[in-house]
Protein backbone atom coordinates (compact mmCIF):
# COMPACT_ATOMS: atom_id res chain seq x y z
CA UNK A 1 0.00 0.00 0.00
CA UNK A 2 1.54 3.50 -1.06
CA UNK A 3 0.98 6.53 1.30
CA UNK A 4 1.05 9.98 0.15
CA UNK A 5 2.49 12.19 2.66
CA UNK A 6 2.86 16.00 3.07
CA UNK A 7 5.73 17.23 5.14
CA UNK A 8 5.56 20.61 6.14
CA UNK A 9 4.27 22.07 2.96
CA UNK A 10 3.62 25.90 2.36
CA UNK A 11 1.98 27.14 -0.13
CA UNK A 12 0.31 30.65 0.03
CA UNK A 13 -1.05 31.70 3.33
CA UNK A 14 -0.81 28.30 3.96
CA UNK A 15 2.22 26.51 5.92
CA UNK A 16 3.17 23.51 7.84
CA UNK A 17 0.79 21.10 6.60
CA UNK A 18 1.80 17.81 7.16
CA UNK A 19 -0.83 14.95 6.06
CA UNK A 20 -0.44 11.53 5.49
CA UNK A 21 -3.48 9.87 3.15
CA UNK A 22 -3.10 6.00 3.05
CA UNK A 23 -3.33 4.34 -0.17
CA UNK A 24 -7.03 3.11 -0.62
CA UNK A 25 -8.54 6.20 1.69
CA UNK A 26 -9.92 9.58 1.09
CA UNK A 27 -9.00 12.60 3.49
CA UNK A 28 -11.29 15.19 2.72
CA UNK A 29 -10.64 18.64 2.98
CA UNK A 30 -12.72 21.88 3.31
CA UNK A 31 -12.15 25.53 4.58
CA UNK A 32 -13.65 29.07 3.51
CA UNK A 33 -13.68 30.06 -0.12
CA UNK A 34 -10.08 31.47 -0.95
CA UNK A 35 -8.34 29.89 2.02
CA UNK A 36 -6.32 27.86 -0.24
CA UNK A 37 -7.47 23.86 -0.97
CA UNK A 38 -7.30 24.79 -4.65
CA UNK A 39 -3.44 25.82 -4.52
CA UNK A 40 -2.94 23.21 -1.52
CA UNK A 41 -3.72 20.14 -4.27
CA UNK A 42 -2.09 22.00 -7.21
CA UNK A 43 1.29 21.60 -4.90
CA UNK A 44 1.23 18.15 -4.31
CA UNK A 45 0.32 18.06 -7.80
CA UNK A 46 3.73 20.08 -8.11
CA UNK A 47 1.94 23.07 -10.39
CA UNK A 48 2.19 25.48 -8.34
CA UNK A 49 6.11 26.45 -6.54
CA UNK A 50 6.09 25.51 -3.01
CA UNK A 51 7.91 24.51 0.40
CA UNK A 52 8.34 21.44 2.43
CA UNK A 53 8.59 17.77 1.19
CA UNK A 54 5.35 15.62 -0.61
CA UNK A 55 6.23 12.01 -1.31
CA UNK A 56 4.77 8.96 -2.75
CA UNK A 57 5.60 5.73 -0.91
CA UNK A 58 9.52 5.87 -1.78
CA UNK A 59 9.31 8.84 -4.39
CA UNK A 60 10.03 11.95 -3.30
CA UNK A 61 8.38 14.76 -5.95
CA UNK A 62 11.78 16.85 -5.84
CA UNK A 63 13.53 14.02 -7.45
CA UNK A 64 11.08 13.01 -10.03
CA UNK A 65 10.47 15.13 -13.35
CA UNK A 66 7.36 17.34 -12.92
CA UNK A 67 5.49 15.78 -15.84
CA UNK A 68 6.15 12.31 -14.50
CA UNK A 69 5.31 13.20 -10.99
CA UNK A 70 1.67 14.24 -12.91
CA UNK A 71 1.03 11.27 -14.78
CA UNK A 72 1.34 9.27 -11.23
CA UNK A 73 -0.25 11.63 -8.70
CA UNK A 74 -3.69 12.97 -10.88
CA UNK A 75 -5.73 16.05 -10.16
CA UNK A 76 -8.68 16.65 -11.31
CA UNK A 77 -9.12 20.29 -11.02
CA UNK A 78 -12.58 21.69 -11.10
CA UNK A 79 -12.36 23.50 -14.10
CA UNK A 80 -11.03 20.43 -16.23
CA UNK A 81 -8.77 21.28 -19.84
CA UNK A 82 -9.63 19.72 -23.07
CA UNK A 83 -7.82 19.95 -26.14
CA UNK A 84 -9.32 17.97 -29.27
CA UNK A 85 -12.82 18.90 -30.69
CA UNK A 86 -13.84 15.23 -29.77
CA UNK A 87 -14.42 13.44 -26.16
CA UNK A 88 -13.16 10.19 -27.87
CA UNK A 89 -9.53 11.95 -28.43
CA UNK A 90 -8.91 12.38 -24.91
CA UNK A 91 -9.60 8.52 -24.20
CA UNK A 92 -7.92 5.24 -25.32
CA UNK A 93 -9.33 3.75 -28.35
CA UNK A 94 -11.34 0.79 -26.54
CA UNK A 95 -12.51 3.09 -24.05
CA UNK A 96 -16.40 3.00 -24.92
CA UNK A 97 -16.43 -1.10 -24.24
CA UNK A 98 -15.39 0.11 -20.39
CA UNK A 99 -17.77 3.20 -20.02
CA UNK A 100 -18.68 2.79 -15.88
CA UNK A 101 -22.39 3.08 -15.59
CA UNK A 102 -22.56 4.97 -12.68
CA UNK A 103 -21.60 8.16 -15.07
CA UNK A 104 -24.82 7.62 -16.98
CA UNK A 105 -23.45 8.13 -20.19
CA UNK A 106 -24.73 6.02 -23.19
CA UNK A 107 -21.97 4.63 -25.52
CA UNK A 108 -22.06 7.62 -28.18
CA UNK A 109 -20.43 9.85 -25.87
CA UNK A 110 -17.46 9.09 -27.42
CA UNK A 111 -18.32 10.59 -30.82
CA UNK A 112 -19.82 13.71 -28.87
CA UNK A 113 -18.34 16.94 -29.42
CA UNK A 114 -16.61 19.13 -26.05
CA UNK A 115 -18.35 21.99 -27.21
CA UNK A 116 -21.84 20.69 -26.66
CA UNK A 117 -20.83 18.79 -22.83
CA UNK A 118 -22.64 20.33 -20.13
CA UNK A 119 -20.65 21.33 -16.97
CA UNK A 120 -21.68 18.43 -15.79
CA UNK A 121 -21.30 16.09 -18.19
CA UNK A 122 -17.65 17.57 -18.48
CA UNK A 123 -17.10 16.89 -14.79
CA UNK A 124 -18.17 13.28 -14.62
CA UNK A 125 -15.87 12.70 -18.30
CA UNK A 126 -13.12 14.57 -16.48
CA UNK A 127 -12.91 11.87 -13.82
CA UNK A 128 -13.09 9.32 -15.81
CA UNK A 129 -10.01 10.40 -18.05
CA UNK A 130 -8.23 10.85 -14.66
CA UNK A 131 -8.51 7.44 -13.43
CA UNK A 132 -7.98 5.53 -17.12
CA UNK A 133 -4.60 7.69 -16.47
CA UNK A 134 -4.24 4.59 -14.14
CA UNK A 135 -3.16 7.15 -11.09
CA UNK A 136 -1.39 5.90 -8.52
CA UNK A 137 -2.44 8.85 -5.96
CA UNK A 138 -5.70 11.16 -6.69
CA UNK A 139 -6.35 15.14 -6.15
CA UNK A 140 -10.07 15.96 -6.53
CA UNK A 141 -11.28 19.44 -6.54
CA UNK A 142 -14.50 19.70 -5.53
CA UNK A 143 -15.19 16.49 -8.17
CA UNK A 144 -19.24 16.55 -7.55
CA UNK A 145 -20.08 20.40 -7.86
CA UNK A 146 -21.60 20.51 -10.96
CA UNK A 147 -23.85 17.22 -9.81
CA UNK A 148 -27.36 17.15 -8.82
CA UNK A 149 -27.37 14.95 -5.67
CA UNK A 150 -28.45 11.65 -7.11
CA UNK A 151 -25.82 11.39 -9.75
CA UNK A 152 -23.83 12.75 -7.01
CA UNK A 153 -23.91 9.67 -4.80
CA UNK A 154 -23.70 7.24 -7.73
CA UNK A 155 -20.48 9.35 -8.61
CA UNK A 156 -19.00 9.16 -5.09
CA UNK A 157 -19.86 5.16 -4.87
CA UNK A 158 -17.92 4.51 -8.23
CA UNK A 159 -15.09 6.05 -7.18
CA UNK A 160 -15.35 4.87 -3.78
CA UNK A 161 -14.91 1.24 -5.22
CA UNK A 162 -12.05 2.49 -7.65
CA UNK A 163 -9.89 4.19 -5.02
CA UNK A 164 -10.65 1.06 -2.94
CA UNK A 165 -9.93 -1.38 -5.20
CA UNK A 166 -6.82 0.07 -6.69
CA UNK A 167 -5.66 1.56 -3.29
CA UNK A 168 -5.38 5.09 -4.38
CA UNK A 169 -4.52 7.42 -1.81
CA UNK A 170 -6.60 10.81 -2.28
CA UNK A 171 -7.26 14.04 -1.66
CA UNK A 172 -10.72 15.38 -1.74
CA UNK A 173 -11.68 18.85 -1.77
CA UNK A 174 -15.56 19.07 -0.80
CA UNK A 175 -17.81 21.80 1.16
CA UNK A 176 -20.88 19.71 1.74
CA UNK A 177 -20.91 18.11 4.97
CA UNK A 178 -23.36 15.36 3.70
CA UNK A 179 -20.82 14.09 0.99
CA UNK A 180 -17.63 14.29 3.36
CA UNK A 181 -19.60 11.77 6.17
CA UNK A 182 -20.01 9.70 3.28
CA UNK A 183 -16.47 9.55 1.80
CA UNK A 184 -14.36 10.57 4.23
CA UNK A 185 -11.81 8.21 6.10
CA UNK A 186 -10.52 11.31 7.68
CA UNK A 187 -11.32 15.11 7.17
CA UNK A 188 -8.71 18.23 8.10
CA UNK A 189 -10.23 21.38 7.52
CA UNK A 190 -8.16 25.09 6.78
CA UNK A 191 -8.30 27.88 9.83
CA UNK A 192 -6.10 31.00 8.47
CA UNK A 193 -3.23 29.78 7.44
CA UNK A 194 -2.96 26.69 9.23
CA UNK A 195 -4.55 23.04 7.97
CA UNK A 196 -6.27 21.00 11.01
CA UNK A 197 -7.94 17.65 11.85
CA UNK A 198 -11.63 18.04 11.84
CA UNK A 199 -14.13 16.25 13.78
CA UNK A 200 -16.37 14.11 11.53
CA UNK A 201 -18.15 16.30 9.19
CA UNK A 202 -18.18 19.51 10.64
N1 LIG B 1 -1.00 31.84 -8.55
C1 LIG B 1 -1.49 32.57 -7.54
N2 LIG B 1 -0.79 33.61 -7.04
C2 LIG B 1 -1.26 34.36 -6.04
N3 LIG B 1 -2.46 34.15 -5.44
C3 LIG B 1 -3.18 33.13 -5.89
C4 LIG B 1 -2.76 32.29 -6.96
N4 LIG B 1 -3.72 31.35 -7.18
C5 LIG B 1 -4.71 31.59 -6.30
N5 LIG B 1 -4.38 32.67 -5.53
C6 LIG B 1 -5.17 33.20 -4.41
O1 LIG B 1 -4.97 32.30 -3.33
C7 LIG B 1 -6.17 32.21 -2.56
C8 LIG B 1 -6.60 30.75 -2.44
O2 LIG B 1 -7.08 30.30 -3.70
P1 LIG B 1 -7.68 28.85 -3.91
O3 LIG B 1 -8.12 28.76 -5.33
O4 LIG B 1 -6.70 27.85 -3.44
O5 LIG B 1 -8.92 28.89 -2.91
P2 LIG B 1 -9.99 27.76 -2.56
O6 LIG B 1 -9.89 27.50 -1.10
O7 LIG B 1 -9.82 26.60 -3.47
O8 LIG B 1 -11.34 28.53 -2.87
P3 LIG B 1 -12.79 28.07 -3.45
O9 LIG B 1 -13.43 27.22 -2.38
O10 LIG B 1 -13.48 29.38 -3.65
O11 LIG B 1 -12.52 27.32 -4.74
C9 LIG B 1 -7.21 33.09 -3.25
O12 LIG B 1 -7.22 34.35 -2.56
C10 LIG B 1 -6.65 33.27 -4.65
O13 LIG B 1 -7.03 34.50 -5.21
Amino acid sequence: MTDLMLENLSVGTLSNVSLTVPGGQVVCLSGPSGSGKSRLLRAVADLEPHGGRVSLGDAVQLDVPAHQWRSRVVMVPADSQWWFDEVQGHFPDDAASRLPSALGFPPEVMGWSVSRLSSGERQRLALWRALALQPEALLLDEPTANLDSETTEAVEQWLLGEIRQRQIPTLWVAHDPGQIRRVADAHSRIHGTSLEPANGSD
